[in-house]
């Protein structure tokens, strides 16, 4: 069954039309990229589909069910997630504390939790911490586990908002310009991280100028411009279509 299924999405900003008419699915356990020029729409898009936006007309179905401007964290607990292009670490915050915020164990969410501190939400904070630890493990941040989210530099803020959208152990991942201001080897680290997470089974969207990156990561590319779906195929089939050349790579 389809995973994402975005069917004539349209969403307007006055007169301005950003996202006119865009069509396209995802099954589960793809990699897909979107690219085109700037202003192309993209960013729109995923805020439409993630909640973070209400569109103006068209459906948003996530694993068969009806998801149309429903607030982004009911779609994180049905396992769709996004990240942001401007990573949104609260920088005088603790870099654990900061991959803790979105559990639900988390303590400061339900105040009745730090009244009664319960044996059973006891045990979801420990679970919760060990999961955090593991994850600044995995991206080589854990060092970094009791300094500010400030301290870090932009690849590693890329990658604790990885690490704090993988919290809420999602289904389905969009990724806004993950490696926009990432370094050439963090970037490369970020493109294993996110290939062994696709093994797993995590599907993946995501934004990226870069195309060399994406080239390599992706099953399939979704070409934007001017608000619409000009092409979707493999890289193959994209990066030797004459529109696509003519819209964006000419550029
Ligand atoms: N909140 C907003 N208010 C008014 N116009 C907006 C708003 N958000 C986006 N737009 C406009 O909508 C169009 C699409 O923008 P969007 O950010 O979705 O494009 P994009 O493809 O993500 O571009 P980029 O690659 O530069 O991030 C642009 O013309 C942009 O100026």
């Amino acid at each position: 069954m389809t995973l994402l299924a975005v069917d004539s999405l349209h969403r307007s900003f006055g007169s301005l039309v950003a996202v006119d008419d865009v069509s396209f699915e995802i099954e589960p356990g793809e990699v897909v990229g979107m690219i085109g020029p700037n202003g192309a729409g993209k960013t729109t898009t995923f805020n439409c589909v993630s909640g973070v936006l209400d569109s103006d007309a068209g459906t948003v179905t996530f694993d068969g069910e009806d998801v149309t401007n429903v607030p982004a964290y009911e779609l994180a607990r049905n396992g769709l997630v996004r990240t942001f292009q401007q990573t949104r670490e609260l920088s005088t915050m603790t870099v654990e504390a900061n991959v803790l915020l979105p559990t639900p164990a988390h303590p400061g969410e339900r105040a009745w939790h730090a009244i009664t501190r319960s044996e059973a939400s006891q045990q979801r904070e420990r679970e919760a911490r060990e999961q955090a630890m593991e994850l600044l493990d995995v991206f080589d941040i854990r060092s970094k586990a009791d300094e500010y989210a400030g301290t870090l530099s932009g690849g590693q803020r890329k990658l604790l908002e990885l690490a704090r959208a993988l919290m809420l152990d999602p289904t389905m991942l969009m990724l806004d310009e993950p490696f926009a201001g990432v370094n050439p080897t963090l970037t490369t680290e970020l493109v294993a991280h996110l290939e062994s997470l696709n093994d797993d089974g995590l599907t993946l969207l995501i934004i990226e100028h870069e195309l060399e990156t994406l080239t390599d990561l992706v099953d399939r590319l979704i070409v934007l411009t001017d608000g619409r779906v000009l092409a979707s195929g493999t890289p193959a089939e994209v990066t030797s279509n004459e529109e696509v050349i003519d819209a964006y790579l000419g550029n």
